[in-house]
């Protein structure tokens, strides 16, 4: 039997990229910095002490920390035999993105440039904005800045509820952002409206990554919250990933958890899973492993780690969400099967104490899990493709353009 389970801790950056200072990430590190603070007692909010994880640390994830950056993350050690293998990977695509870094991980790296809304303020063209205004019949629209997500809402929720003008914004990532009351503009509307602006963004050409769907509810600030209806509209990768291979050339099945489905615009997704909160994609991804069959991947996106911890600058929340994951990593271990294959990884960086709200480029940790390799260093990964081009390996499926196997085929 053939399974390979992937698990994207999205934003688990592990220091260390040799380009990090062209993003004004240098020294940005996701798991370095929140280990140090909890070392220093300065992550206190609903966990104590410094960082455990001592399951994904018998997998090699603190070895491949080192690897990455030269030195351990503080307070954290290996305890006991390690039973993974384990590396950290470079990012060649140009963005440090969530489609970037997923694509490139399925084997398709991103080696174009996005379009981005640089601009802090006015940022979307008024061409663009009268457009959709136009189109989808709106009585304006609020934002039209960069923000943070949660942010906006205190700002302009209230306005929003009031007006119907929908709350448009973006980041440093090549994003479109919708934000919309569930309740009083209506979810069905909000993805309408979204349909409408990812239609005009590819008759314009602004090759805009995505548009996304944020939907909130609540009465007033400080009580507006983001609910689980989020929805990203991205464009196709461009070339088959690996993922599309395996549905195209061995039938087979390829569930997603999460996000993945939308990160990949749904080319080579077979079934959709929808789960909300680390818990909830956790549980989903345990009972997906237990029904999987031959030439399936379940890939889940653990979206949390980034859009409450990392963007939030939330060190406490993030270590404990990581302490979390690590407790419960056991009850997946005991799944694993003989030929299985566990893929542990990130997307890119989300350093919480680091300036701003937005991604930080770094290496990913590739943690593996398997009777097809070697127990050990996988040492450095020259790009995430490296794990698309294994998974195609261990598949059997035509190579992929970008990557180096590491499976050790029998
Ligand atoms: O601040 P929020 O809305 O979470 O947005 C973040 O999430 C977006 C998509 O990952 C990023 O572009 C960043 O802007
Ligand atoms: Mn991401
Ligand atoms: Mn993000």
């Amino acid at each position: 039997m053939k399974r390979v389970f992937i698990m994207i801790l999205d934003s688990f950056g592990i220091g260390g990229a040799e380009d990090a200072k062209k993003y004004g990430d240098e020294g940005a590190n996701t798991l370095g910095h929140i280990a140090e603070a909890c070392a220093l007692g300065k992550a206190e909010q609903g966990r104590t002490g410094p960082l455990k994880l001592p399951n994904l640390g018998k997998l090699g994830l603190i070895e491949a920390a080192y690897e990455s950056t030269g030195y351990y993350p503080k307070g954290m050690q290996t305890e006991g035999e390690i039973i993974g293998s384990y590396g950290y990977a470079s990012e060649i695509s140009s963005g440090k993105d969530t489609p970037s870094g997923h694509w490139e991980i399925a084997g398709v790296p991103v080696l174009f440039d996005w379009g981005y809304f640089t601009n802090t303020t006015n940022s979307f063209p008024q061409d663009l904005l009268d457009k959709i205004v136009s189109r989808a019949k709106l009585p304006g629209y609020l934002g039209n800045c960069h923000s943070s997500g949660t942010v906006i809402l205190d700002e302009l929720g209230e306005e929003h509820m009031a007006s119907n003008k929908p709350i448009f914004y973006t980041s440093a990532d090549s994003v479109f952002q919708i934000a919309c009351h569930e309740e009083t503009f209506g979810l069905d509307r909000l993805y309408e409206v979204c349909e409408i602006a990812r239609d005009e963004l590819n008759k314009g050409n602004y090759n805009i990554g995505r548009v996304i769907a944020r939907p909130f509810v609540g009465k007033k600030p400080g009580e507006f919250v983001r609910t689980g209806n989020r929805h990203d509209l991205a464009v196709e990768p461009p070339a088959p990933t690996m993922i599309k291979k395996l549905v195209d050339e061995k039938h087979g099945t390829v569930v997603s958890i999460g996000k993945i489905a939308d990160i990949y615009a749904q080319v080579g997704i077979t079934k959709k899973v929808k789960a909300t909160g680390l818990e909830a994609l956790f549980d989903a991804s345990l009972e997906e492993i237990k029904q999987a069959k031959d030439n399936t991947i379940v890939f889940t996106n653990f979206v949390d780690f980034d859009s409450s911890y990392g963007h939030r600058r939330d060190v406490s929340g993030y270590a404990a969400a990581l302490e979390y994951f690590d407790r419960r990593l056991p009850e997946m271990l005991a799944l694993i099967e003989p030929g299985d294959l566990l893929i542990i990884s990130a997307d890119h960086g989300c350093d919480p104490t680091w300036a701003g709200t937005d991604h930080t480029r770094e290496h990913i940790p590739v943690i593996v899990y398997g009777d097809s390799v070697p127990v050990g260093s996988l040492g450095h990964r020259e790009t995430f493709a490296d794990i698309g081009q294994s998974v195609a390996d261990y598949f059997d499926l035509s190579p992929m353009d970008y990557g180096k196997s590491f499976i050790k085929k029998k």
